[in-house]
C-alpha cells in the first residue's frame, strides 16, 4: 500500500521542504490543485526534474478539454493526472487516450459521484485507477465514512486510491478495504513535526500489512 503526499495550499518553498523532510515515508508526490493554480505547470516540472523516480501526480481535476489539460501536465513531467469522474464521457475517454499516447496514467476522481453505476461507466471506458474522494469541504460535516468504498463493484478490476482528511487514527478503518494507495494532505502537511507524522502513517500500513 502506498502513500501518496498532497500538497495542497503552499508555497513552492514549503512544498520543497515537506517532500525532502518526508520522502522516506511516502511513495507519490501529489502537486494539489491549488498549488497548480498558484505556479502552473512549473512545479510539476521542477519537482520532476528534482524527483525524476518519484511518481508524481497532478491534481488538475480536469473537467472538460480533457484531451488539452492531460497533455499539458504529463508534457510538464507528471505520471498521473487527474480528471473528474463528472466529466462528460468523452471527457474521461480523451484523457485516456493521451495518457496511453504518453505512456502515463489517469487518476479518475471520484468527488461527488454517488451511483456505483457511474464507476462501473468509468470502467468500461477503460480507466484502472480511481479515487474515492471525500472532499475538504465535505469534511465540515465530518469525518469520511467506510461506506464510501460501497461504490466500487466487488468484481471490479480498478485500482483505488482514498481521499480525504485521512490520518493516523483514521487510516486503521480504511485500511481493512485494502486500497492501493492512500492520499494524505493535511494530516502531514499541517502537522507540527511532518516527518513524524509521515512516519507514524507508513507506520500504521506497515503493521497493519505484517498483520496480514
Ligand atoms: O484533493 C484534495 C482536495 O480536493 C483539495 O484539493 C486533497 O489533495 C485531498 O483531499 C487530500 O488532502 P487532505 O484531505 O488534507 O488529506
Amino acid at each position: 500500500m502506498k502513500i501518496q503526499l498532497a500538497l495542497d495550499r503552499l508555497s513552492k518553498e514549503e512544498c520543497f521542504r515537506l517532500i525532502e523532510e518526508t520522502e522516506e515515508y511516502i511513495d507519490w508526490i501529489e502537486i494539489g490543485t491549488g498549488v497548480i493554480k498558484e505556479y502552473g505547470m512549473s512545479i510539476i516540472r521542477e519537482v520532476k526534474q528534482r524527483y525524476p523516480d518519484t511518481t508524481l501526480v497532478a491534481d488538475m481535476k480536469t473537467c472538460d478539454a480533457g484531451a488539452a489539460e492531460a497533455a499539458q501536465a504529463f508534457e510538464a513531467g507528471a505520471d498521473i493526472s487527474t480528471v473528474m469522474a463528472f466529466s462528460a464521457d468523452n471527457t474521461i475517454s480523451d484523457t485516456l487516450s493521451i495518457a496511453g499516447k504518453y505512456g502515463k496514467r489517469m487518476m479518475i476522481d471520484l468527488l461527488g459521484v454517488e451511483d456505483p453505476d457511474r464507476v462501473r461507466r468509468i470502467e468500461q471506458l477503460g480507466a484502472d485507477l480511481v479515487s474515492l474522494h471525500y472532499g475538504k469541504d465535505m469534511q465540515h460535516q465530518g469525518a469520511m465514512n467506510v461506506n464510501l468504498f460501497d461504490l466500487l463493484s466487488v468484481n471490479s478490476a480498478l485500482e483505488v486510491a482514498v481521499a480525504g482528511g485521512i490520518n493516523a487514527d483514521s487510516l486503521p478503518a480504511l485500511l481493512h478495504k485494502s486500497p492501493s494507495i492512500v492520499i494524505v494532505g493535511s494530516a502531514i502537511t499541517k502537522a507540527p513535526d511532518s516527518k513524524r507524522a509521515a512516519e507514524e502513517l507508513k507506520g500504521v500500513i506497515e503493521s497493519d500489512e505484517n498483520h496480514h
